[in-house]
């Protein structure tokens, strides 16, 4: 790299489930993490880029909003919860990736109706998602006391830290056989492209990957 070269990009990817359905797509846009990204046995964070001299990272998923925001990564793919609960100004999710369907809900322990007490102005509530949830219910003159909690939200009724939950559902498998049921839907979910606004604005690599993956997306939903 000469002084001239412009700094590699950092694309930031989550660790978990959304890696799976992401990585397709990521190789059809020429993000092609090199062969250690796949080695199980390695420790290391941040991995190079095939044909190019982009860096990938792999965080957490909240933290791969926090990377795009604060300018450490440039892009990411991350679910719109995660964009929705920290609305941070500088991050721009200008695609839908059409992967990583899901959706947030409210959900209670499925006793009997009459076993259960009427509306309430004030409910404590266990989620990963404080804001989200705070502000639906503010929306329905509720308060809510959010417990927040990182995963096993469902664990929370049962065991009296809170009358209800908040946390994302798929198949709805986990709520049933931790005896809950769904009873509103907060938010409809799947994986964006992510970008700071910043270096959207200033570094024409990142237009360029927005154009890449928008084009993909258009091109899947032509088909
Ligand atoms: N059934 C599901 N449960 C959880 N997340 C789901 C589900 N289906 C889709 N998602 C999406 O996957 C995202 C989590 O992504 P992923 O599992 O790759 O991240 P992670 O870094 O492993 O998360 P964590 O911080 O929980 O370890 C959620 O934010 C959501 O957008
Ligand atoms: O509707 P389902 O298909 O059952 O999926 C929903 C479950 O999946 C997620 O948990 P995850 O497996 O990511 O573990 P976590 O509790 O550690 O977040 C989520 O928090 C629910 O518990």
């Amino acid at each position: 790299m000469s002084d001239n070269d412009p700094a590699p990009l950092t694309f930031a990817v989550p660790k978990g489930r959304i890696l799976d359905e992401a990585l397709p797509l990521m190789e059809r846009a020429g993000v092609v993490p090199g062969a250690e990204f796949h080695d199980r046995k390695s420790r290391s964070l941040s991995f190079d880029c095939e044909g190019s001299d982009m860096r990938i990272i792999r965080v957490r998923a909240f933290d791969v909003a926090t990377f795009v925001a604060h300018g450490a990564a440039q892009v990411g793919i991350v679910g719109s919860d995660v964009v929705e609960e920290f609305a941070y100004p500088d991050l721009y999710a200008p695609v839908d990736l059409d992967i990583g369907h899901c959706r947030l809900s409210v959900a209670e322990p499925a006793e009997d109706d009459a076993a259960r007490p009427g509306p309430a102005s004030h409910l404590r509530i266990a989620s990963k998602y404080p804001n989200l949830t705070r502000r639906h219910f503010e929306g329905r003159g509720v308060q809510a006391e959010v417990v927040k909690l990182n995963g096993a939200m469902e664990l929370a009724p049962s065991l009296g830290l809170a009358s209800r939950i908040v946390d994302l559902v798929s198949t709805g498998r986990t709520l049933k056989e931790n005896g809950l049921v769904e009873t509103s839907v907060i938010l409809d979910i799947s994986a964006r492209l992510i970008v700071n606004r910043t270096a959207f604005k200033t570094d024409e690599r990142v237009g360029r990957l927005v154009e890449a993956f928008r084009s993909l997306v258009d091109r899947k939903a032509a088909a």
